[in-house]
């Protein structure tokens, strides 16, 4: 079942498009990530998902319903953590979650719910004016958590967060999906992103200029791989140039750095060194989804030129990538 679907979702403030001819679709049990640099149209497209405001033009459902017509049948089914979170001060942790079963109809254990989100019972009978920013992020996840949500919305998860709050995030996240709910998250924190998505979808300047499986994006740009290996006699670099899926090799005294057109070619390299010579160390990344979000978003800043412009082509990506390297 597709759960989250648009067509041509735009949103116009004024002049401004905020979002553009939208089209998505998440299917039931993904874990989409929602990217884009300030500005892009996240939350506004969260927004229009949510009825929070209203379309300009296109169309788009959630869990079959058009939010337009059936915002209060949405509601019921999803949970949603809103950016900023919508929590009052004088009440207690455990407040927001009964006031928040109650209003879903739901009979959720409040103190489990608690200690799932990292909260002690304590910290429950605590005025949430008291909380840290943390605090406060983890009860509106346990908010969101309640009545076990088809769908979780999730706009900036981790903001405010701890490393450890984070990871913690994660994994309920994932056991959320591993339960066939389906989870879309808006973030700009690139490394939660890569850590529990299935998919991701980068926004810029109101349009979807990117999407697919990490994998799919790293093809589709054909940024290549990169491997460095330590070896105790570096041979010079002319004699693994000539290797096949070797675009460029640098030696720095006992450090040898290759461009490689994709990872198969890795093996080979390291075949190679170990023939010549001994080797100590093998640092091998793969594209990093910053190095990606970069290529599409124009080093993730957000501006202000023409919002017509679309992905920059392949080789435009490569020389950018070699530029920098
Ligand atoms: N109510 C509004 N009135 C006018 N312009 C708006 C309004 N809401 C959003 N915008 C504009 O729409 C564009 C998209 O904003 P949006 O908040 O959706 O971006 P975002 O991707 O969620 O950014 P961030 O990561 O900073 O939260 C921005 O240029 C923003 O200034």
């Amino acid at each position: 079942m597709t759960v989250i679907e648009t067509n041509d979702l735009t949103k116009t403030f004024g002049d401004l498009t905020a979002v553009d001819s939208l089209n998505l679709a998440i299917e039931e049990g993904e874990i989409y990530g929602f990217l884009g640099p300030n500005g892009a149209g996240k939350s506004t497209t969260i927004n229009m998902l949510l009825d929070l405001i209203r379309r300009s033009s296109g169309s788009a459902t959630v869990l079959g319903y058009d939010p337009e017509e059936n915002a209060k049948k949405i509601r019921q089914r999803i949970g949603v953590l809103p950016e900023g979170g919508e929590l009052y001060d004088r009440l207690t942790g455990r407040e927001h979650l009964t006031w928040m079963a109650n209003s879903k109809g739901a009979d959720d254990d409040i103190e489990a719910m608690l200690e799932r989100v990292g909260l002690s019972a304590e910290d429950g009978k605590r005025p949430v004016g008291e909380y840290s920013k943390g605090m406060q992020q983890r009860l509106a996840f346990g908010m969101a958590l309640i009545g076990d949500p088809d769908l979780l919305i999730l706009d900036e998860p981790s903001s405010g967060l701890d490393p450890t709050g984070m990871q913690e995030m994660r994994e309920i996240i994932k056991e959320e999906a591993d339960g066939g709910r389906t989870v879309f998250f808006s973030s700009h924190i690139l490394g939660e992103v890569e850590a529990v998505c299935d998919r991701v979808g980068i926004m810029n300047e109101g349009r979807l200029v990117a999407e697919g499986t990490l994998d799919d994006l790293r093809g589709d740009l054909d940024l290549g791989a990169s491997i460095s290996v330590e070896v105790s006699d570096p041979p010079r670099a002319s004699a693994l140039e000539s290797l096949d899926g070797v675009r460029g090799v640098t030696v720095r005294d006992h450090t040898v750095d290759a461009t490689l057109t994709g990872p198969e070619a890795k093996v080979r390299v390291v075949t190679d060194l170990d023939d010549r010579t001994t080797v100590e160390d093998i640092i091998s990344e793969d594209t990093s989804l910053e190095q990606l979000f970069n290529t599409y978003t124009g080093n993730g800043e957000a501006n202000t030129a023409d919002s017509g412009q679309a992905v920059e082509s392949a080789e435009e990506a490569e020389t950018r990538q070699e530029v920098a390297q």
